[in-house]
């Protein structure tokens, strides 16, 4: 992609924040406090009704008053006509339906930024692929990921991620839009492997909450996360990936996160199942998502597709999808045919 844009620079125009979940809400809010103006779109009219009158994320983050910097929207289009600089933060099932609502007004020269982890079930394309598809292979893209929970970053506890754009200009851009002391941004150009860490991560945290839910130790946890991480190598590598981005803050950090954490819903989700109750019934208590549960089909679809072996991802998608036992999961797993480790990380690195 050429480097079209190298005289970008930030100026005092209002940024839209698409997507007012827990994370795009506390994304609107960091800037916001930190004096930029930001136009969030809201999807749901009851609750563009609350945050008008309240400032309150009551649905996503509740408990927090927002900056006095952020201003409310019901239209997408309205929300980024004239912004400089979109901030994608739908989740991934209806990601391609919310840029067609803004396909229009934005112009020609704004710069997509996705929040959003996940794999498109229909295409197995990530974001990228997405909005190239909605709006067009020259649009200025980057992808902003990494471990950071929507909570802590409105608790202003230090958070430390990734942005990837295959134009330097665009990465950097983002990456002053967002540092603070407290929000600490690295570049890369990796846009790949970014987004297939960020998306692959969601399925591996699912997994660890199973084995939590199960009851089984931190031995299988560690066991887990080390092999989840070669498994999201050997796809992302298929895929063009730079292996050290899945060792990054986007690959290896949010892993660590996700399957260590209860804030995560992934993994909160995976509890759930591990401890036998239905998806249908845990999915119909949640407002908010879990990538992992859609993407999970769409990993094992990509993987089955490339010839990629990815045998985790394989016994998360059949317990979700094909009713299969946690407990027989983790037998099937354990009993695989022995290998060399080194050999069989060489496979992926
Ligand atoms: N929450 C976090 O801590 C966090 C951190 C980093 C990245 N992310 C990623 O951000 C993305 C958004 O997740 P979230 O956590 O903000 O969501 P959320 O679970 O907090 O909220 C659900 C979101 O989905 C939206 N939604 C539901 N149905 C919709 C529809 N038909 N059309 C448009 N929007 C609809 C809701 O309006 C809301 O914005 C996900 O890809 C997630 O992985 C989340
Ligand atoms: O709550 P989760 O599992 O969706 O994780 C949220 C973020 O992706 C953490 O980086």
């Amino acid at each position: 992609m050429k480097e079209s844009n190298s005289h970008l620079a930030l100026d005092s125009t209002p940024v839209a924040v698409i997507g007012a979940g827990s994370w795009g809400t506390a994304l609107a809010h960091h800037l916001g406090r930190h004096g930029r103006e930001v136009r969030l779109w809201v999807y749901e009219p009851e609750l563009l009704a609350i945050l008008c009158q309240k400032r309150e994320n009551t649905f996503f983050l509740p408990g927090v008053k927002l900056s006095s910097h952020l201003s409310f929207f019901g239209e997408a289009a309205e929300a980024v006509r004239g912004a400089p600089v979109v901030i994608m933060a739908a989740p991934s099932h209806v990601f391609r339906q919310v840029l067609g609502l803004l396909q229009s007004a934005a112009s020609p020269e704004v710069v997509f930024v996705s929040a959003t982890k996940g794999i498109e079930n229909e295409t197995l394309l990530t974001m990228e692929g997405v909005v190239r598809e909605v709006l067009g292979p020259e649009r200025s893209y980057a992808i902003l990921s990494g471990p950071s929970f929507a909570r802590e970053v409105v608790q202003n506890q230090p958070t430390v991620v990734t942005v990837a754009s295959r134009q330097r200009s665009v990465a950097k851009l983002v990456q002053r839009l967002f540092s603070t002391p407290t929000f600490r941004v690295y570049t890369t150009f990796d846009v790949t492997g970014v987004e297939l860490g960020g998306a692959l991560k969601n399925i591996m945290a699912l997994g660890a909450g199973i084995l939590e839910g199960l009851g089984l130790g931190a031995n299988p946890r560690a066991a887990l996360i080390t092999r989840g991480l070669a498994e999201i190598a050997r796809l992302g590598v298929r895929l063009g990936a730079n292996p050290m981005t899945l060792s990054g803050l986007s690959g290896l950090g949010d892993l660590v996160l996700t399957c260590t954490s209860s804030q995560s819903r992934n993994y909160q989700v995976g509890v759930q199942l591990g401890a036998g109750k239905r998806l249908p019934d845990i999915l119909a208590e949640m407002k908010m998502v879990a990538e992992g549960v859609k993407n999970a089909a769409a990993a094992y679809f990509l993987a089955q597709k490339l010839g990629v072996e990815m045998p985790i991802v394989e016994q998360v998608y059949r317990i979700l999808y094909e009713n299969h036992s946690p407990r027989e999961a983790v037998r099937i797993l354990m009993t695989r045919a022995l290998k060399d480790e080194i050999d069989a990380l060489a496979e992926s690195w």
